[in-house]
């Protein structure tokens, strides 16, 4: 049995960056990654999504660019240069971050799968095919998730796709048809439709993106659908079926009735689960929940001492900047003396559809629910400069304020360069800079962030 002073299971966002400063702060580091180092986002999820939306948007603005006076006459998708463009930018990341590890005194990094044989004990399943035992007093979980797969008739039996496989094709699907309309279904979704393939959503809740306001959802539809895609809310996928080699029959329940739809490749896209089971954590102590979550409190301790769990494993808001956000509390507190904890951190994402959807703190339906004094300001991207300029006019700001305080509880941006103007939003919350004060500041024009001065204006006090 080999002794470290740490392991490190899983070379994702938390993982990777933890083990480089623990063995840089002198620790005897060994980081265990099953498949790739980087994880998922550098590997199945950010990096490879947003350069292939990259590549959709170059496509869509071909489709627009008469409207600019610059017809594109005729262009076509080439999906397997965009993803020779993609693995490239993949492998150079995933080399990149190998490579700055494997330099890295006092960190060894092993590939294979790490399963708890006791408590502290770490046996490691290489994939040499051989076996090693390690110990460590401190002990740091990063094993992320995997897409989820409902149960559903007939769907083992055809070839689904989920947000992994989606990536490696190199020809446009004909329809497209995706089980879900939140963040992997809209941005996989608009990207092949943009691509050229028939795209159909089903959605099982009232709405897609149903933990936004239905105003958000309700645009967010209109938009897609200018895209001809088509949206079914409150649609239940019922059955799947493939006559060989032959397009393939889902059978939907829809508000009480039951129709079909033929399609030829079917994207399931329902959230994502974490992976814990192959773990065996109930033999070093720790806990997860029915889900299969490692259980932690505010500070990513798990219920074994010397354990902790971050990422997307842990439950709650899966991203990579929380996974990011979770190495460094965790680091903080064990070697800086910090007492900090996840409990109050601000929770910005931004969902890469076309425009983007930015958003932090809370929306009108929490301000509501919470039955706290609020007002609601709102600007159509309509009436920003910068988006009239550049011909993009879809989408709104919307931002939720005390107007007592006027402090300012949240922002949801949908729009073009969304994300970057929620981006501001959350600068000013972080410096308690009030609403009162963005509706006088001076913003270069015409930058979209500008149109601040006109989203605060808006409220009238
Ligand atoms: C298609 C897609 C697009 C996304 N886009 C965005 C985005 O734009 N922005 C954003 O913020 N987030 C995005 N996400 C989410 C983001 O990728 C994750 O939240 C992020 O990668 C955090 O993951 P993690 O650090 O928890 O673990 P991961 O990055 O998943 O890493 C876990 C690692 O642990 C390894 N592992 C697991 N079990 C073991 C074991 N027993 N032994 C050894 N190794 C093991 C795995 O192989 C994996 O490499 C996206 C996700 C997907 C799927
Ligand atoms: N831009 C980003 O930050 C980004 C992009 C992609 C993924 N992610 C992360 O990945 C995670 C997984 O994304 P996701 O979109 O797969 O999951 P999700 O949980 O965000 O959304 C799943 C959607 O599928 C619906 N659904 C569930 N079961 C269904 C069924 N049987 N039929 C039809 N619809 C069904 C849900 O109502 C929901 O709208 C997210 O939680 C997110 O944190 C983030």
């Amino acid at each position: 049995m080999k002794t470290y002073d740490a392991i490190v299971i899983g070379a994702g966002q938390a993982g990777g960056p933890l083990a480089k400063r623990l063995a840089k702060a002198g620790k005897k580091t060994v980081l265990i990654e099953k498949r790739f180092y980087g994880g998922t986002c550098v590997n199945d999820g950010c990096t490879p999504t947003k350069t292939m939306v990259a590549s959709a948007k170059a496509a869509y603005m071909a489709t627009k660019s008469h409207e600019l006076g610059v017809p594109v006459k005729k262009f076509s998708v080439d999906l397997a240069a965009i993803k020779k463009r993609k693995d490239e930018i993949v492998l150079r990341s995933r080399n990149g971050g190998l490579k700055a590890a494997e330099k890295t005194q006092n960190l060894d990094v092993i590939f294979g799968e790490a399963v708890f044989a006791g408590e502290k004990t770490v046996e490691v399943r290489l994939n040499s095919g051989k076996k090693q035992t390690i110990t460590a007093d401190l002990i740091f979980l990063n094993p992320g998730a995997l897409p989820l797969i409902p149960e559903i008739e007939g769907l083992n039996e055809i070839q689904y796709l989920n947000s992994t496989t989606i990536l490696d094709l190199d020809k446009v699907p004909e329809h497209l048809l995706v089980l879900g309309g939140n963040y992997i279904g809209l941005e996989f979704g608009q990207m092949f439709r943009r691509f050229g393939s028939k795209v159909t959503i089903l959605e099982k809740s009232e709405r897609i993106v149903s933990h936004e306001d239905p105003d958000i959802s309700e645009e967010m539809q209109k938009i897609l659908e200018l895209e001809s895609i088509k949206v079914l809310n409150d649609a239940h996928a019922i059955k799947f079926k493939q006559k060989s080699g032959g397009k393939i029959t889902v059978t939907v329940s829809q508000k009480g009735e039951e129709h079909k739809i033929k399609c030829t490749h079917v994207l399931v896209a329902v959230g994502r689960k974490p992976q814990t089971e192959a773990l065996n954590l109930p033999a070093a102590g720790i806990e997860a929940d029915e889900h299969g979550n490692i259980k932690v409190n505010d500070k990513l301790e798990t219920t074994a001492a010397g354990v902790y769990a971050l990422g997307d494993a842990k439950g709650g808001p899966a991203f990579t900047h929380i996974s990011y956000n979770d190495y460094t509390i965790v680091y903080r507190n064990l070697f800086e003396g910090t007492d900090y904890t996840i409990k109050d951190r601000p929770v910005p994402y931004c969902m890469f559809t076309d425009p983007q959807l930015g958003r932090i703190g809370i929306d009108e339906t929490q301000a509501k629910k919470q039955g706290i004094k609020y007002k609601v300001a709102k600007l159509p991207m309509a009436h920003v400069a910068r988006a009239i300029e550049t011909g993009d006019t879809r989408g709104f700001m919307k931002a939720i304020v005390d107007p007592d305080t006027k402090v300012i509880l949240g922002a949801t941006v949908l729009g073009p360069e969304g994300g970057e103007i929620m981006t501001v939003l959350q600068m000013a919350m972080e410096g308690g800079i009030t609403y009162d004060r963005i509706r006088y500041c001076v913003f270069a024009h015409p930058l979209y962030s500008e149109s601040l001065n006109n989203l605060f204006m808006t409220l009238g006090d």
